[in-house]
């Protein structure tokens, strides 16, 4: 069964403009999706409606075949913990006068969950590859990279089944940026991962699906090694004929 399904949604901030136009959408247990697109094409929309953050104008978006419903209390509470995001910026996402530690157990505290917080926050850090002890200092003391860490380690700690990512290894340099790519990829093996970028190249490094948003409307989706090497319509060309040819080269099997 699919963990997350996106059927026939559609959405406008206001009455005249469709953002989101028909959208369906299935993520299953395990899968990492990339969710591609150009700048105002809906991707951060549709995050947001997958968080119930935003509901939809029509259609329906399900998690473990439940619809996301805010008056359903105890069904949305379990689902804030299942579904957990990590944005791109990752200085302005870690508030600069908290500890590390306070950071990553926030949403333990907001989500009353029960246990050691201490020890679930140092497995976290390790998860991520920081050290168990760095929960003492603050986010001014760690590069771009390692504050991403702290932001992944943030979203994990509460055992999330899925993970979504906007834009989140965007403001990174190359090398950091690989090495955030290849501890998602880690993660992504013990939850589903929806991965939104306007990266391609990242994108075929670490999804096995990929999914190309075009004004609003799904255009093309599928398998991302097939899509890229025999990528269907225009705008996918378009998107593909814009990557340098050298990032595309790892694309998993
Ligand atoms: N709160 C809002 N109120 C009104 N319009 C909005 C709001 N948020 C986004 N929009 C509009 O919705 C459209 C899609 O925006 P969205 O942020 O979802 O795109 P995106 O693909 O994530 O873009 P980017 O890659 O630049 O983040 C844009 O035209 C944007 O101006």
């Amino acid at each position: 069964m699919s963990l997350v399904r996106v059927d026939h949604v559609s959405f406008g901030y206001t009455a005249n403009r469709r953002i989101l136009d028909d959208v369906s959408l299935d993520i299953a247990q395990g899968d990492t999706i990339g969710l591609v697109g150009e700048s105002g094409s809906g991707k951060t929309t549709l995050l947001r409606l997958l968080l119930g953050l935003t509901r939809p104008d029509s259609g329906t978006i399900t998690f473990d075949g439940q619809p996301l419903d805010p008056r359903n209390g105890a069904f949305m509470r379990d689902f804030r913990r299942q579904a957990q995001v990590v944005f791109q910026d990752p200085y302005s996402s870690l508030d600069p006068r908290q500890t590390v530690q306070s950071i990553i157990a926030e949403p333990l505290r907001s989500l009353k969950i029960p246990g050691d917080h201490t020890r679930m926050v140092g497995d976290a850090l390790e998860a991520v590859g920081l050290d168990r002890d760095v929960g003492t200092r603050f986010p001014h003391q760690f590069s771009g990279g390692q504050r991403q860490r702290i932001a992944i380690a943030r979203a994990i700690v509460p055992g999330p089944r899925l993970l979504l990512a906007d834009e989140a290894v965007s403001a990174l340099d190359l090398t950091t940026r690989i090495r955030i790519v290849d501890l998602l990829a880690g993660l992504s093996k013990t939850m589903s991962l929806l991965f939104v970028s306007h990266d391609i190249g990242v994108v075929a490094a670490l999804c096995r699906r990929i999914v190309i948003l075009e004004k609003g409307r799904i255009v093309e989706a599928g398998d991302t090694a097939a899509v890229l090497a025999n990528p269907q319509h225009s705008y996918t060309q378009r998107l593909l004929a814009s990557v340098p040819r050298l990032t595309l080269n790892k694309v998993p099997s």
